[in-house]
């Protein structure tokens, strides 16, 4: 009666195992089978760190022109572009020793850019180089080659780089 049990109870288990055999190698392939999809779906769009440069100049030193001149900048930079700022990873943006009115950051929240890290620093002091100048470096996640980014410069920073 034991010995008949004993069988029965080993039987049991060997089909137990086979079940649960199928089973993960079910599973291993639906994993294959999804990362083969995954891969192909995502061939040749690799998402890359990218900047965007950008510049402008205000005419004097006062809030209310740095924020419409930022506001000016970013839209250019914006339709240029076709930017999602969700996809923005910071912004830096720096003035000219001459520039104190308003911080350029304070300009793009005013202009929408509540979620976006924004940073401010000064620009050296160059004698040769545009007076009341605001830069800025837009950090992108894109898909885009460099040469796919489009830089804006406006106004009396419309010289500062001709080659890009
Ligand atoms: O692109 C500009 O805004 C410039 O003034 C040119 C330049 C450069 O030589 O590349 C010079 C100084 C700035 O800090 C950033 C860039």
């Amino acid at each position: 009666m034991t010995v008949i049990l004993a069988g029965a109870i080993n039987r049991q288990n060997r089909i137990n195992n086979i079940t649960m055999y199928k089973a993960s190698r079910k599973n291993t392939n639906l994993c294959v089978y999804y990362m083969v999809v995954y891969l192909i779906l995502s061939w040749g769009v690799v998402i890359i760190l990218r900047g965007i440069r950008g510049a402008t100049t205000v005419t004097t030193n006062n809030r209310e022109e740095i924020f419409e001149c930022v506001a000016e900048l970013l839209a250019a930079i914006l339709r240029e572009n076709l930017l999602n700022t969700e996809d923005i990873g910071a912004v830096i943006f720096s003035s000219t020793p001459d520039l104190n009115a308003a911080f350029p950051a304070a300009g793009a929240r005013k202009f929408g850019w509540t979620q976006v890290p924004l940073f401010g620093t000064q620009e050296i002091e160059c004698p040769d180089a545009p007076a009341l100048c605001i830069r800025v470096l837009i950090l992108w996640n894109t898909d885009l080659r460099q040469q796919g980014i489009k830089n804006v410069y406006l106004h009396g920073a419309a010289s500062l780089r001709q080659d890009i």
